[in-house]
């Protein structure tokens, strides 16, 4: 029996998340599985990730230790992923998804937050939702891991922080949540809470291994929530959501483009069968733009 060397990216959220993989792994085929950090470049710089480019900043270091074989598959959290294909690297299992909903950390919630309340997010996505729920609110850019982010609430800084509740639930830190969104109020990111298997391409073997953990329901959904984002042509740093799910046997895909002010948004669903996941997602982000959703997207918030 081969110990799987498994790599992760040493925050409390990912040890605990890629603990969670390799449990489950053990289980299902018999093999012993050893976490090896790896500390990537959005662990280290201090920069807002819309600044470094985000896309890749928290995968390609552990993606480079994959390809270097000194681990031999590395868990991420799916969202994190650019959307792009990578070289010589295979996507071999996307797990049973967590909650994918987004989380108000803070005292009360988001309707009793006084006029000026200070919220923190650094994601475009939620500036952008945040706005259209709330537009008196003043809304601060952060960044750093959850328990840093959460620490400004505590100490005052902020009145309260958006973080995604499958996060907080992995850190156990869900005392800190005062509501939870409904995607209908914020949609959340493409993949949020899932996760991301990924190996050599050229691994069968471990292509195989790992697939016993695959989740068809979640591969479908992140498919057509990621094809949405890659033809729009949009990373992290638009305000981008889309959310999918499995309601009785159908795929049902939700996305949205959201003014940077929150002032206007393109929402739109579909449904279709599952096995046609990446069609519905790419037919969904036409009629986005067909919509209006580029140039919304291309759209800057004036200067305050
Ligand atoms: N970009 C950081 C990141 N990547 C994944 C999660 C949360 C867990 C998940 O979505 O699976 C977070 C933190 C957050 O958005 O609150």
């Amino acid at each position: 029996m081969t110990v799987l060397r498994l790599g992760t990216r040493k925050s409390l959220m990912a040890m605990t998340q890629s603990q969670l993989v390799a449990d489950a792994l053990s289980e299902r085929t018999g093999h012993a599985v050893e976490l090896v950090g790896v500390t990537t470049e959005g662990d280290v710089s201090k920069a807002l990730l819309a600044q470094i480019g985000g896309t890749g900043v928290f995968v390609n270091a552990l993606r480079d230790t994959l390809l270097g074989g000194e681990v031999d598959f590395a868990v991420h959290s799916l969202k994190d992923l650019p959307t792009g294909p990578a070289e010589g690297i295979a996507l071999a299992a996307t797990p049973r998804r967590d909650d994918p909903r987004d989380a108000l950390c803070g005292p009360v919630k988001l309707a009793d937050l006084p006029t000026g309340a200070r919220i923190g997010t650094g994601s475009p996505r939620r500036v952008a939702q945040l706005r259209a729920l709330r537009p008196d609110l003043n809304v601060v850019p952060i960044r750093g891991n959850a328990d840093t982010r959460l620490r400004k609430v505590t100490d005052g800084e902020l009145d309260a922080v958006v973080l995604a509740y499958a996060g907080l639930k992995r850190i156990d830190r869900l005392e800190a949540v005062a509501e939870i969104f409904e995607p209908d109020q914020m949609l959340p990111a493409p993949g949020q809470g899932s996760l991301a298997l990924e190996c050599r391409a050229d691994r069968a073997d471990l292509r195989e291994l790992l697939g016993t953990v695959d989740d068809r329901a979640t591969r479908a959904a992140v498919t057509a929530e990621r094809t949405v984002l890659a033809v729009l042509e949009a990373g992290c740093s638009a305000p981008v959501g889309a959310y999918a799910a499995e309601v009785e046997q159908k795929l049902h895909l939700t996305a949205a483009v959201v003014a940077h002010d929150g002032s206007r948004q393109v929402r739109l669903s579909a449904s279709g069968h599952l096995d046609e996941a990446e069609q519905l997602g790419r037919d969904l982000a036409a009629r986005l733009l067909g919509q209006g959703a580029d140039q919304l997207m291309g759209e800057r918030l004036e200067p305050q």
